[in-house]
């Protein structure tokens, strides 16, 4: 039986004022050895907890005991949405999960994830981290044959060609097919009665890694989540590939061989966790390098580097150890408020920032501060920041950040889709500085970035500073 709960209505997810620039988490897993009928959907329950950084608007579950795929999914937090008495109705070996930050469809119950259909060959649940940039066009194709849509998420799209693909197929050659035509990021899990399915985009713009516990296989977004489930990293999926795991063990079939490489530079620069390994590169250690690469480009004469936290802080620590200055936590973030917090009365949305950072005086006072950032997207947080560690007695503070200008909105799973509201899409480096009112303002280069990553540009997607797409949007 299908189980939906309704909008919980919890939490007025402020993420329009708040923040733009999350994505979504994927987890799966698939139990041959099991102790209890509910291990799967705790599992992922806990894999998706490790996630929630990648999306904090909805969460859900689906599990297949074999027979049928039960779900249950709503708005909010993992924590809001999935409580202890619904994983104990969620029985099976099979279970997907999803946390979502919505780049196609509202963000509201009716898009959230796992998608679950009855389909010509039984029932298929599909969980997605990315985004099509051909939705509009595979709709309308779809439309014409007759489908029917009820969520106005691009993930439907590809449940919709799985189903048309599937005939007498296998679920993976249905897909095979599918991700012919479909264009864009992603990063996809698709679960059937006894089998659990993973599939990369060619080009791997998103992450997605297998995992290995006690025999069991995992898929997920990223290998933190694999920690935390006490699994192991086995490798990521390749760019291109199909995954298959049914009680045989782990299939893998190479659909599509692309020659580009266009992994998220900004993944590593943000997205991910510091403690996950994309793609062989660790997170953290390519933050701690580009803040090592940062402090080689500019010269700036400080008496300590502090970050910006959460995301800031690994680069900070590479600037302040490259440029010989003390490291010092100046900036100090409420660890309850998250990415996303509780509509604020007027007056603390005025205070904004404030709500989540704030300035130890007695670290800053009388001192000429380099603050590190890992990203300006529209320019609130440092404007803010600035003018807190002023009050605080700061009698300098320079702003750098361990990233090019983000200057072009991403069509891949992020949603910076508003080109307008990225602050270096409208104003120099100059009008920045200004606008913030710092000191001085200095980007880490794009050369220098690469060199950070230790790979060329053509391994990465790196739109979001370029403008060069790796491939076509649709207009
Ligand atoms: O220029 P803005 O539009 O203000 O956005 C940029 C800020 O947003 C991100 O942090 P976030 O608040 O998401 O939190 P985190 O660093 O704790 O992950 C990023 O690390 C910057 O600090
Ligand atoms: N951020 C994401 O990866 C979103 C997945 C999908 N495009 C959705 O909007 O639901
Ligand atoms: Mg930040």
């Amino acid at each position: 039986m299908l189980e939906e709960i309704k909008d919980l209505e919890l939490l007025s997810t402020c993420h329009a004022e708040d923040k733009f620039h999350d994505e979504c988490g994927v987890f799966g897993i698939f139990l041959n050895e099991y102790e209890d009928d509910c291990e799967a959907a705790r599992t992922t329950f806990y894999g998706l907890y490790a996630l929630q950084h990648r999306g904090q608007e909805s969460a859900g579950i689906a599990v297949s005991n074999g027979h049928e795929i039960q779900l249950h999914k709503g708005m909010g937090l993992i924590t809001e949405v999935i409580k202890p008495d619904h994983i104990k109705k969620l029985k099976g070996r099979l279970s997907i999960g999803h946390v979502r930050y919505s780049t196609t469809g509202m963000s509201n119950v009716v898009n959230t994830q796992p998608l679950v259909f009855h389909y010509l060959n039984g029932m298929l649940a599909l969980a997605h981290n990315g985004n099509l940039v051909n939705t509009v066009e595979l709709r309308k194709r779809l439309a014409t044959y007759g489908s029917v849509f009820q969520t106005t998420s691009d993930t439907e799209v590809v449940a919709n060609l799985l189903a048309r693909y599937s005939q007498d197929n296998k679920i993976e050659d249905a897909l095979a097919r599918c991700i012919m035509d479909a264009k864009g990021a992603f990063a996809l899990l698709i679960m059937t009665e006894d089998r659990l399915v993973g599939v990369r985009d060619p080009m791997g713009i998103r992450p997605l890694c297998i995992g290995e516990l006690n025999g069991n296989y995992i898929l997920a977004s990223e290998s933190a989540a694999l920690d935390t489930v006490g699994a192991t990293l086995i490798r990521d999926v390749n760019p291109g590939e199909i995954v298959v795991i049914d009680q045989d063990g782990l299939h893998s079939r190479q659909v599509i061989d692309s020659p580009r490489r266009a992994h998220c530079i900004f993944e590593y620069i943000y997205f991910a966790r510091p403690d996950s390994t994309i793609d062989q590169v660790n997170v953290y250690q390519a933050r701690r390098e580009m803040g090592r690469q940062l402090a080689r480009e500019c010269n700036i004469d400080a008496d300590m580097v502090i970050s910006v936290p959460d995301s800031g802080t690994s680069s900070a620590l590479g600037y302040a150890e490259e440029a010989g200055l003390p490291f010092e936590e100046g900036l100090m973030k409420n660890r309850y408020v998250g990415r996303t917090f509780i509509q604020p009365t007027q007056k603390m949305r005025e205070l904004g920032v404030k709500l989540k950072l704030n300035a130890i005086e007695e670290v800053v006072c009388g001192k000429r501060i380099i603050m590190v950032d890992d990203s300006i997207v529209r320019g609130t947080t440092s404007k803010k920041i600035v003018q807190m560690l002023r009050e605080a007695g700061a009698t300098e503070v320079h702003m750098v950040v361990a990233s090019p200008p983000t200057r072009f909105p991403c069509y891949y799973g992020i949603d910076t889709s508003r080109r307008e509201e990225l602050i270096a899409s409208t104003m120099d480096e100059t009008e920045i500085e200004k606008f913030i009112g710092a000191d001085s303002l200095h980007y880490l280069s794009m050369e220098a970035m690469f060199a950070a990553m230790k790979s060329s540009e053509d391994t990465f997607c790196s739109a979001c500073f370029s403008g060069k797409y790796p491939m076509e949007i649709e207009t």
